[in-house]
């Protein structure tokens, strides 16, 4: 397959060659389609590498009700992600041997490439777990979140040891719920119809607990020289922690070590306490939302470079489920179709360079966790490509999406959604820009720890 008279993000003109195999075979100018070859005639678009997600929870097993690998990964195909690295808090949670090969078996169903994460409960079998294919060690819970898998410093500790002996990364989720504010769900929060928002939620779950965690979980893994993955930092200062840590582990050359990396989501940078009021229960998820000094101190970040991920915490729930009062609505928003394009509208208003958001979505979270062929155009990597046209954005309307959960933190926004979406070469997504006509391809996924 050829693809010709594309962009790419540093606005360079290029065709792209793609070999049998499904990586890239040339990047170059001028080149000729081969007799029989398929063409792509891509002029005026611009051609990025899919997005790697290393934040999903696609819910099998156990919530099928919520997302499948066959609907979450649809969505993720539509939105231009093309790896997605799912989390451990289903049901059963995938913290031994036997749970990952039940939702390895799940995942075949799934049209784009994928990593699978285990967990760490009190429950937990190492030995039979790190066996199999992990993508990673996480989310490891330092606080109770979706599934309870709340666990305390002493088996936080064991994990990062247990992780760090076999060279696997471990990611956390970190809040410390000994600083949540029990006095913001005092009150009648539990009703339908309640003023309940979950601006309260945001005033339960504080920004002290989550700067708290963050710096706990750097030290104890500095101490053991562990390689941690901060998910889902929401404030500037947690973004700080991590960069500080980052530059103190350096060699002194003004190297950062690259063993310290922090996530941040759309939700977080594109969504404020402002906008909680007016999401009521659908807004609610850990960490919350936070106040819009902070939301724009941490896109600040993201512009500025300190922010080495952006990936998505895709955390579907059923609306009948959110509709339940804030104490008892499930903590989580989807978004995994979302992601690029919030980001890539972000770039057509000039908030944020287009390079930026392809390192931030593809090339970081790549290199992060060491997939040394994804998440570049380059010559060798696989073909996992995105097309689109960066000055053509549409409202975001749920109705338009393909998660199961048919709800968006987002609508009302705007995005820049993709044309095209390719798997190792092969086409996952196709969207008619005339007609807004979608197709998807077939489920080609595969475990990116097993290639
Ligand atoms: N973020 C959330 O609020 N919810 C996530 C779990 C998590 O990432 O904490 C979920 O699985 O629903
Ligand atoms: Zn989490
Ligand atoms: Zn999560």
């Amino acid at each position: 397959m050829l693809i010709t008279g594309a962009t790419l993000a540093d606005g360079r003109g290029r065709d792209v060659r793609i070999g049998d195999d499904g990586r890239i075979d040339a990047v170059a100018e001028g080149l000729d389609a081969d007799a029989g070859e398929q063409v792509i005639e891509a002029r005026g678009r611009h051609l990025l590498p899919g997005a790697v997600d290393v934040h999903v929870h696609f819910r099998e097993p156990g919530g099928s009700h919520k997302e499948t690998w066959a609907s979450g990964s649809r969505s993720a195909a539509a939105g231009g992600v093309t790896t997605v690295v799912d989390q451990p808090n289903t049901s059963p949670p995938t913290v031994d041997g036997d749970a990952f090969d039940e939702k390895a078996a799940l995942a075949a169903e799934s049209l784009v490439d994928y990593g699978i994460n285990g967990g760490v409960t009190a429950d937990w079998d190492p030995e039979s777990l790190f066996d199999r294919p992990l993508f990673a060690l996480g989310e490891v819970f330092l606080a109770d979140s979706t599934g309870d898998m709340g666990i305390d410093a002493d088996l936080f500790a064991d994990a990062l040891d247990e992780a760090t002996a076999r060279g696997v990364p471990v990611t956390v989720h970190a809040e410390d719920a000994t600083l949540f504010d029990e006095r913001a769900l005092d009150g009648d929060l539990g009703g339908i119809g309640t003023a309940a928002t979950a601006d309260a939620w945001s005033a339960y779950r504080t920004a002290d607990a989550e700067v708290a965690a963050v710096e706990r979980a750097l030290a104890a893994a500095a101490e053991r020289d562990a390689r941690v993955h901060i998910t889902h930092t929401s404030t500037p200062e947690a973004v700080d922690a991590v960069v500080e840590a980052r530059e103190e582990g350096a060699d002194g050359e003004g190297t950062d070590d690259p063993r310290v990396t922090c996530e941040v989501t759309p939700h977080h940078l594109y969504l404020s306490r402002e906008r909680a009021r007016s999401l009521g229960t659908f807004g609610r998820m850990n960490p919350p939302l936070r106040s819009e000094e902070r939301r724009e101190a941490l896109f600040a970040r993201l512009a500025a470079g300190d922010v080495d991920v952006v990936a998505t915490d895709h955390a579907p729930h059923a609306v009948d489920e959110k509709r339940r009062g804030l104490v008892d609505a499930p903590s989580g928003v989807p978004g995994v179709e979302t992601l690029y394009p919030l980001l890539l509208e972000s770039v057509r208003t000039g908030e944020l360079s287009l390079e930026r958001v392809r390192d931030v979505v593809a090339a970081n979270p790549a290199a992060a966790f060491g997939l040394d062929r994804k998440g570049r155009v380059a010559e060798g990597y696989d073909a996992d490509l995105v097309l689109v046209d960066t000055t053509d954005p549409r409202e975001i309307e749920a109705a338009a999406l393909h998660s199961a959960c048919a709800w968006t933190p987002f609508e009302g926004l705007r995005g820049v959604f993709p044309e095209l979406t390719l798997v190792r070469g092969e086409v996952v997504y196709e969207r008619d820009p005339a007609t807004g006509a979608a197709s998807f391809g077939e489920p080609v996924g595969r475990n990116v720890r097993d290639a």
